[in-house]
């Protein structure tokens, strides 16, 4: 076993090798171990990012086995591809981001797939998070009902940019990572194939200021057929509680199934955002996985040499 820690940007080689080795463990597990974020952030530079890699076989003939990212505020990921596993790349990696994050160290297992609670245990970690990936079969759409002095149109790339991180950040002040997304993020978005303002709805007051809106994503060859993302829903907090995220959500959903022709709907919402998670079981959402969260255990200083382990 070789490990290597990258510093961002990432050689393409190696950035084509991660996505090939995320690529085999989602076919293989049935969930995506890297979120976008970290497949975004394999290109291009992002100071504070930290690449690191575990090789099976002597360096130069080795292969990729697995891979962790480390972002700057302690988020984490972490993937070993499915014919290398039991062998103790998954330790080793976890080592390596419990050293380099220490007690800011917060790292997902997507799906919390089998092991992952063993794992973390082994090195000290415990869940601190819990995201849900809620699912929404086809059906009857409900007829939005706006509240008074709002209308609807799409985001304009270039105009609406600044408006729009304004309000996401309003209304996501107390989330860990949407709340500080910035231009950058945007742009990131704008680029990706995915990105379509016309499914990127905005409720504005009669001075066009943003009271709210509704992001949608489509996802073409993530599974069996194409399927529709509620990928975020933002409402500024003066004008929470008057039912346009109701309205906004509906719109959102009626777009992905009748406009684009969409089976299904997903989006995820954190186990503590109660407001959303009612929303969205009200309209008919179910949960189909959990996503999970590691931190260290509180109060215990996390060094990964001292954790007994195998
Ligand atoms: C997929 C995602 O984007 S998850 C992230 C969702 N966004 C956020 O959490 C950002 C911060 N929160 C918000 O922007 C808003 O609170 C939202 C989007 C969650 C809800 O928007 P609002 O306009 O306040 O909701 P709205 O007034 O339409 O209420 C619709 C339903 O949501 C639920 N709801 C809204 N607020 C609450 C609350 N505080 N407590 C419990 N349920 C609530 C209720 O079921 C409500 O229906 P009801 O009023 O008939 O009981
Ligand atoms: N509803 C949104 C905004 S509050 C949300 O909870 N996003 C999570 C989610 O993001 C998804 C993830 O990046 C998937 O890889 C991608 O395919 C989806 O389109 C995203 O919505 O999970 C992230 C962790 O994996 C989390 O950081 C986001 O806040």
């Amino acid at each position: 076993m070789t490990l290597e820690a990258v510093p961002s940007p990432l050689p393409p080689a190696t950035a084509s090798a991660i996505t090939e080795l995320a690529r085999s463990a989602a076919q293989s597990d049935g969930v995506n171990p890297l979120s976008e974020h970290t497949l975004l952030h394999l290109e291009g530079e992002h100071p504070g990012d930290a690449h690191f890699l575990a090789y099976a076989g002597e360096p130069g003939s080795a292969e990729l086995a697995g891979y962790g990212a480390l972002g700057p505020d302690g988020s984490a990921e972490l993937v070993v591809g499915p014919e290398y596993r039991r062998h103790g790349f998954g330790t080793a990696l976890l080592r390596m981001l419990l050293d380099h994050g220490g007690s800011d160290l917060r790292v997902w297992a997507h799906g919390r797939l089998a092991g992952s609670d063993e794992l973390a245990a082994r090195l000290g970690l415990e869940v601190t998070r819990e995201l849900y990936f809620l699912r929404r079969p086809a059906a009857p759409v409900p007829a939005a009902v706006w509240p008074d002095g709002v209308t609807l149109r799409t985001f304009v790339p270039g105009q609406d940019d600044t408006a729009w991180l304004a309000v996401n950040a309003a209304a996501f002040a107390h989330h860990a990572e949407q709340g500080n997304w910035t231009q950058a993020d945007l742009a990131d978005r704008f680029e990706q194939p995915w990105f379509d303002p016309a499914g990127f709805f905005l409720a504005v007051t009669a001075d066009d200021t943003v009271a709210g809106f509704h992001w949608t994503k489509v996802h073409e060859d993530e599974g069996p057929e194409p399927f529709g993302e509620v990928y975020v829903v933002g409402v500024s907090p003066a004008h929470q509680g008057t039912g346009l995220g109701k309205a906004l959500t509906l719109e959102g959903i009626r777009h992905l199934q009748e406009d684009r022709g969409l089976s299904s709907v997903v989006l995820y919402v954190d186990g503590t955002n109660t407001p959303a998670h009612t929303l969205y079981t009200a309209l008919g959402f179910t949960t189909a996985s959990l996503d999970v969260q590691f931190a260290p255990v509180t109060g215990v200083t996390p060094n990964s040499s001292s954790n007994s382990a195998s």
